[in-house]
Protein backbone atom coordinates (compact mmCIF):
# COMPACT_ATOMS: atom_id res chain seq x y z
CA UNK A 1 0.00 0.00 0.00
CA UNK A 2 1.23 3.32 -0.92
CA UNK A 3 1.86 6.32 1.84
CA UNK A 4 -2.03 8.23 0.79
CA UNK A 5 -1.98 10.04 4.39
CA UNK A 6 0.30 12.78 3.17
CA UNK A 7 -2.93 13.99 0.59
CA UNK A 8 -5.41 13.61 3.38
CA UNK A 9 -6.04 17.59 5.13
CA UNK A 10 -5.91 20.99 2.96
CA UNK A 11 -3.61 21.74 0.49
CA UNK A 12 -3.77 25.16 -0.60
CA UNK A 13 -3.26 26.10 -4.48
CA UNK A 14 -0.15 27.99 -4.16
CA UNK A 15 -0.32 31.91 -5.65
CA UNK A 16 2.54 33.26 -8.12
CA UNK A 17 4.71 35.70 -6.37
CA UNK A 18 6.03 38.68 -8.02
CA UNK A 19 8.39 41.27 -7.33
CA UNK A 20 7.63 44.93 -8.04
CA UNK A 21 8.12 44.72 -11.77
CA UNK A 22 6.48 41.23 -12.23
CA UNK A 23 9.26 39.30 -12.26
CA UNK A 24 8.81 35.93 -10.70
CA UNK A 25 10.39 36.07 -7.56
CA UNK A 26 12.31 33.48 -5.40
CA UNK A 27 12.33 35.32 -2.01
CA UNK A 28 8.78 35.64 -2.30
CA UNK A 29 8.08 32.71 -3.21
CA UNK A 30 9.90 31.38 0.02
CA UNK A 31 8.66 33.59 2.17
CA UNK A 32 4.57 32.44 1.16
CA UNK A 33 5.22 28.86 1.68
CA UNK A 34 6.92 29.43 4.87
CA UNK A 35 3.64 31.66 5.89
CA UNK A 36 1.53 28.53 4.89
CA UNK A 37 3.73 25.79 6.12
CA UNK A 38 3.60 27.57 9.41
CA UNK A 39 -0.37 28.17 9.64
CA UNK A 40 -0.02 24.02 9.67
CA UNK A 41 -1.40 23.07 5.85
CA UNK A 42 -0.76 19.87 5.31
CA UNK A 43 0.98 20.97 1.69
CA UNK A 44 0.54 22.75 -1.24
CA UNK A 45 -0.42 22.27 -5.15
CA UNK A 46 2.26 24.75 -6.77
CA UNK A 47 1.72 25.77 -10.82
CA UNK A 48 -1.73 25.57 -10.50
CA UNK A 49 -4.32 27.92 -11.98
CA UNK A 50 -4.06 29.86 -9.01
CA UNK A 51 -0.16 29.81 -9.59
CA UNK A 52 -0.92 31.63 -12.63
CA UNK A 53 0.82 28.92 -14.22
CA UNK A 54 -0.94 29.69 -18.13
CA UNK A 55 0.82 32.70 -18.15
CA UNK A 56 4.27 31.91 -16.94
CA UNK A 57 6.85 30.26 -19.24
CA UNK A 58 8.82 26.74 -18.48
CA UNK A 59 11.98 27.98 -16.65
CA UNK A 60 9.91 30.18 -14.06
CA UNK A 61 7.72 27.79 -13.22
CA UNK A 62 11.28 25.15 -12.57
CA UNK A 63 12.39 28.74 -10.56
CA UNK A 64 8.60 28.40 -8.61
CA UNK A 65 9.16 24.92 -7.48
CA UNK A 66 12.69 25.10 -6.71
CA UNK A 67 12.06 27.62 -4.19
CA UNK A 68 8.46 25.95 -3.03
CA UNK A 69 10.67 22.50 -2.43
CA UNK A 70 13.84 24.92 -0.67
CA UNK A 71 10.87 25.63 2.17
CA UNK A 72 8.69 22.43 2.12
CA UNK A 73 10.80 19.73 1.26
CA UNK A 74 10.01 16.98 4.05
CA UNK A 75 7.94 19.63 5.89
CA UNK A 76 4.78 19.41 3.94
CA UNK A 77 3.35 17.35 1.04
CA UNK A 78 4.15 19.30 -2.80
CA UNK A 79 1.84 18.70 -5.86
CA UNK A 80 3.42 20.31 -8.93
CA UNK A 81 1.26 20.62 -11.47
CA UNK A 82 3.16 19.98 -14.74
CA UNK A 83 0.71 20.76 -17.53
CA UNK A 84 2.03 23.05 -20.66
CA UNK A 85 -0.79 22.39 -23.11
CA UNK A 86 1.96 20.21 -25.25
CA UNK A 87 3.59 17.59 -24.28
CA UNK A 88 7.05 18.28 -24.39
CA UNK A 89 7.34 21.04 -22.11
CA UNK A 90 5.05 19.13 -19.46
CA UNK A 91 7.33 16.24 -19.91
CA UNK A 92 10.29 18.50 -19.34
CA UNK A 93 8.59 19.99 -15.52
CA UNK A 94 7.27 16.81 -15.21
CA UNK A 95 11.09 14.72 -14.94
CA UNK A 96 12.13 18.80 -13.37
CA UNK A 97 9.83 18.17 -10.54
CA UNK A 98 10.57 14.35 -9.93
CA UNK A 99 14.43 15.81 -9.66
CA UNK A 100 13.40 17.84 -6.77
CA UNK A 101 11.89 15.02 -4.77
CA UNK A 102 8.01 16.40 -5.42
CA UNK A 103 5.63 14.23 -3.37
CA UNK A 104 3.00 13.90 -6.67
CA UNK A 105 3.16 15.88 -10.20
CA UNK A 106 -0.46 16.88 -11.59
CA UNK A 107 -2.29 18.03 -15.08
CA UNK A 108 -4.98 19.48 -16.67
CA UNK A 109 -6.42 18.02 -19.78
CA UNK A 110 -5.05 19.77 -23.23
CA UNK A 111 -7.10 22.84 -23.91
CA UNK A 112 -8.49 24.74 -26.23
CA UNK A 113 -8.92 21.49 -29.40
CA UNK A 114 -11.27 19.11 -27.40
CA UNK A 115 -9.33 16.03 -27.95
CA UNK A 116 -10.36 11.96 -27.83
CA UNK A 117 -10.34 10.66 -24.54
CA UNK A 118 -7.36 8.19 -26.13
CA UNK A 119 -5.28 11.27 -27.06
CA UNK A 120 -5.81 12.45 -22.77
CA UNK A 121 -4.72 9.50 -21.86
CA UNK A 122 -1.30 9.10 -24.27
CA UNK A 123 -0.66 13.13 -22.94
CA UNK A 124 -0.88 11.85 -19.36
CA UNK A 125 0.71 8.96 -19.42
CA UNK A 126 3.73 10.65 -21.78
CA UNK A 127 3.69 13.13 -18.72
CA UNK A 128 3.95 10.20 -16.10
CA UNK A 129 6.54 8.22 -17.88
CA UNK A 130 8.97 11.48 -17.58
CA UNK A 131 8.40 10.95 -13.41
CA UNK A 132 8.07 7.32 -13.50
CA UNK A 133 8.81 7.37 -9.20
CA UNK A 134 6.37 10.11 -9.01
CA UNK A 135 3.03 9.74 -7.98
CA UNK A 136 0.74 11.32 -11.06
CA UNK A 137 -2.45 13.31 -9.95
CA UNK A 138 -5.63 14.10 -12.33
CA UNK A 139 -6.77 17.51 -12.33
CA UNK A 140 -10.54 17.46 -13.69
CA UNK A 141 -11.80 21.08 -14.11
CA UNK A 142 -13.80 20.69 -17.61
CA UNK A 143 -15.86 24.14 -16.96
CA UNK A 144 -12.08 25.66 -17.48
CA UNK A 145 -10.28 23.17 -19.59
CA UNK A 146 -13.26 22.47 -21.75
CA UNK A 147 -12.86 18.38 -21.70
CA UNK A 148 -14.04 16.28 -19.15
CA UNK A 149 -12.85 13.33 -17.28
CA UNK A 150 -15.03 10.58 -18.07
CA UNK A 151 -15.27 7.33 -16.06
CA UNK A 152 -14.27 5.10 -19.30
CA UNK A 153 -10.96 7.96 -19.32
CA UNK A 154 -10.21 7.40 -15.52
CA UNK A 155 -10.29 3.61 -15.90
CA UNK A 156 -8.20 3.60 -18.55
CA UNK A 157 -5.38 6.15 -16.26
CA UNK A 158 -6.28 3.91 -13.30
CA UNK A 159 -4.13 1.12 -15.72
CA UNK A 160 -0.81 3.15 -14.77
CA UNK A 161 -0.03 2.31 -11.40
CA UNK A 162 1.54 6.02 -10.33
CA UNK A 163 -2.23 7.46 -11.13
CA UNK A 164 -3.04 7.88 -7.03
CA UNK A 165 -6.35 9.84 -7.90
CA UNK A 166 -8.34 12.67 -8.93
CA UNK A 167 -8.05 16.55 -7.91
CA UNK A 168 -11.75 17.10 -9.10
CA UNK A 169 -13.26 20.86 -9.64
CA UNK A 170 -16.44 19.94 -11.39
CA UNK A 171 -19.22 21.19 -9.40
CA UNK A 172 -21.13 18.13 -9.18
CA UNK A 173 -20.58 16.97 -5.89
CA UNK A 174 -21.41 13.49 -7.26
CA UNK A 175 -18.50 13.09 -9.01
CA UNK A 176 -16.36 12.69 -6.12
CA UNK A 177 -18.30 9.52 -5.12
CA UNK A 178 -18.00 8.60 -8.55
CA UNK A 179 -14.09 8.70 -8.83
CA UNK A 180 -13.53 7.63 -5.64
CA UNK A 181 -15.64 4.20 -5.35
CA UNK A 182 -13.47 3.75 -8.52
CA UNK A 183 -10.67 4.30 -7.33
CA UNK A 184 -10.79 2.54 -3.90
CA UNK A 185 -9.30 2.63 -1.39
CA UNK A 186 -5.77 2.70 -3.17
CA UNK A 187 -6.86 5.97 -4.39
CA UNK A 188 -7.14 9.92 -3.54
CA UNK A 189 -10.14 12.29 -4.71
CA UNK A 190 -9.54 16.25 -3.93
CA UNK A 191 -12.23 18.78 -3.46
CA UNK A 192 -12.16 21.11 -5.73
CA UNK A 193 -14.61 23.98 -5.57
CA UNK A 194 -13.70 25.71 -2.09
CA UNK A 195 -17.74 26.49 -1.97
CA UNK A 196 -18.61 23.26 -1.01
CA UNK A 197 -15.71 21.89 0.47
CA UNK A 198 -18.38 20.36 2.83
CA UNK A 199 -20.19 18.31 1.00
CA UNK A 200 -17.41 16.83 -1.35
CA UNK A 201 -15.83 15.80 2.21
CA UNK A 202 -18.96 13.97 2.89
CA UNK A 203 -18.76 12.52 -0.06
CA UNK A 204 -16.01 10.51 0.62
CA UNK A 205 -12.95 12.81 -0.42
CA UNK A 206 -9.56 12.85 0.94
CA UNK A 207 -8.81 15.85 1.36
CA UNK A 208 -9.15 19.59 -0.81
CA UNK A 209 -7.01 21.39 -2.96
CA UNK A 210 -8.03 25.27 -3.09
CA UNK A 211 -7.14 28.48 -4.67
CA UNK A 212 -8.67 30.51 -1.89
CA UNK A 213 -7.34 28.56 1.02
CA UNK A 214 -4.19 30.61 0.98
CA UNK A 215 -5.73 33.72 2.10
CA UNK A 216 -8.01 32.01 5.05
CA UNK A 217 -6.32 28.30 6.08
CA UNK A 218 -7.16 28.60 9.46
CA UNK A 219 -11.37 28.35 8.32
CA UNK A 220 -10.13 25.57 6.19
CA UNK A 221 -8.59 23.50 8.61
CA UNK A 222 -10.88 23.87 11.12
CA UNK A 223 -13.69 23.05 8.97
CA UNK A 224 -11.61 19.57 7.61
CA UNK A 225 -11.29 18.96 11.47
CA UNK A 226 -14.63 19.22 12.31
CA UNK A 227 -15.88 17.38 9.61
CA UNK A 228 -13.49 14.62 10.23
CA UNK A 229 -15.14 14.45 14.23
CA UNK A 230 -18.34 14.59 12.77
CA UNK A 231 -19.38 18.36 13.43
CA UNK A 232 -21.16 19.04 9.80
CA UNK A 233 -23.28 21.24 11.71
CA UNK A 234 -20.10 23.87 13.09
CA UNK A 235 -18.51 22.92 9.70
CA UNK A 236 -21.89 24.23 7.63
CA UNK A 237 -21.72 27.39 9.46
CA UNK A 238 -18.15 28.23 9.18
CA UNK A 239 -18.60 27.14 5.14
CA UNK A 240 -21.52 29.19 4.94
CA UNK A 241 -19.24 32.35 5.93
CA UNK A 242 -16.43 31.44 3.72
CA UNK A 243 -18.75 31.17 0.80
CA UNK A 244 -20.13 34.79 1.74
CA UNK A 245 -16.29 36.05 1.51
CA UNK A 246 -15.33 34.52 -1.53
CA UNK A 247 -18.70 35.84 -3.25
CA UNK A 248 -17.67 39.61 -1.94
CA UNK A 249 -13.77 39.12 -3.05
CA UNK A 250 -15.41 38.45 -6.78
CA UNK A 251 -17.15 41.74 -6.47
CA UNK A 252 -13.98 43.68 -6.94
CA UNK A 253 -12.63 44.97 -10.68
CA UNK A 254 -9.49 43.37 -10.12
CA UNK A 255 -9.11 39.57 -10.34
CA UNK A 256 -9.98 37.38 -7.71
CA UNK A 257 -5.88 36.55 -7.30
CA UNK A 258 -5.05 40.32 -7.19
CA UNK A 259 -7.50 40.82 -4.64
CA UNK A 260 -6.15 37.70 -2.42
CA UNK A 261 -2.65 38.73 -2.54
CA UNK A 262 -3.75 42.34 -1.39
CA UNK A 263 -5.67 40.44 1.89
CA UNK A 264 -2.43 38.93 2.84
CA UNK A 265 -0.47 42.01 2.59
CA UNK A 266 -2.81 43.65 4.81
CA UNK A 267 -3.78 40.78 7.24
CA UNK A 268 0.09 39.24 7.51
CA UNK A 269 2.58 42.27 6.06
CA UNK A 270 3.53 39.65 3.89
CA UNK A 271 4.05 41.39 -0.09
CA UNK A 272 3.82 38.64 -2.72
CA UNK A 273 2.94 41.05 -5.57
CA UNK A 274 -0.01 41.56 -8.12
CA UNK A 275 -1.07 39.37 -10.89
CA UNK A 276 0.18 39.11 -14.34
CA UNK A 277 -1.51 40.63 -17.41
CA UNK A 278 -4.28 39.62 -18.97
CA UNK A 279 -5.24 39.38 -15.65
CA UNK A 280 -6.14 42.17 -13.86
CA UNK A 281 -4.67 44.14 -11.12
CA UNK A 282 -6.66 45.89 -8.28
CA UNK A 283 -8.08 49.30 -9.33
CA UNK A 284 -8.16 52.20 -6.42
CA UNK A 285 -11.77 51.82 -6.09
CA UNK A 286 -11.40 48.02 -5.17
CA UNK A 287 -9.68 49.23 -1.81
CA UNK A 288 -12.89 49.55 0.62
CA UNK A 289 -14.16 46.44 -0.87
CA UNK A 290 -11.02 44.54 -0.74
CA UNK A 291 -10.77 45.96 2.92
CA UNK A 292 -14.70 44.61 3.44
CA UNK A 293 -13.51 41.01 2.60
CA UNK A 294 -10.19 41.39 4.90
CA UNK A 295 -12.34 42.19 8.03
CA UNK A 296 -14.81 39.23 6.97
CA UNK A 297 -12.09 36.81 7.15
CA UNK A 298 -10.63 38.72 10.50
CA UNK A 299 -14.11 38.18 12.27
CA UNK A 300 -14.62 34.88 10.73
CA UNK A 301 -11.31 33.73 12.12
CA UNK A 302 -11.81 35.41 15.43
CA UNK A 303 -14.89 32.97 15.85
CA UNK A 304 -14.50 29.57 14.73
CA UNK A 305 -10.42 29.16 15.68
C1 LIG B 1 -12.53 27.18 -11.18
C2 LIG B 1 -11.41 27.17 -10.18
O1 LIG B 1 -10.47 27.90 -10.27
N1 LIG B 1 -11.55 26.30 -9.21
C3 LIG B 1 -10.60 26.21 -8.13
C4 LIG B 1 -10.07 24.85 -8.06
O2 LIG B 1 -10.78 23.90 -8.00
C5 LIG B 1 -11.27 26.57 -6.82
O3 LIG B 1 -10.39 26.36 -5.77
C6 LIG B 1 -11.72 28.01 -6.86
O4 LIG B 1 -10.59 28.85 -6.93
C7 LIG B 1 -12.52 28.39 -5.64
O5 LIG B 1 -13.53 27.47 -5.47
C8 LIG B 1 -13.07 29.79 -5.72
O6 LIG B 1 -14.13 29.88 -6.65
C1 LIG C 1 -7.40 26.43 -7.58
C2 LIG C 1 -6.56 25.31 -7.87
O1 LIG C 1 -6.72 24.29 -7.32
C3 LIG C 1 -5.50 25.50 -8.80
O2 LIG C 1 -4.78 26.44 -8.65
O3 LIG C 1 -5.34 24.71 -9.71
Amino acid sequence: MRDLAKYQGIIPAFYACYDENGKVSRERTKALALHLLKKGVKGVYVGGSSGECIYQGVQERKEILEAVMEVAKGKMTVIAHVACNNTADSCELAAHAESLGVDAIASIPPIYFRLPDHAIAQYWNDISAAAPNTDFIIYNIPQLAGVALTLPLFKEMLKNPRVVGVKNSSMPVQDIQMFKMAGGEDHVVFNGPDEQLISGLAMGADGGIGGTYGVMPELYIKMFDLCKAGDYTTARNIQNDVDKIIYAMCECKGNLYAVMKEIIKLREGLDIGSVRKPLAALVPEDAPQVNKCKVMIDEAIAKYC
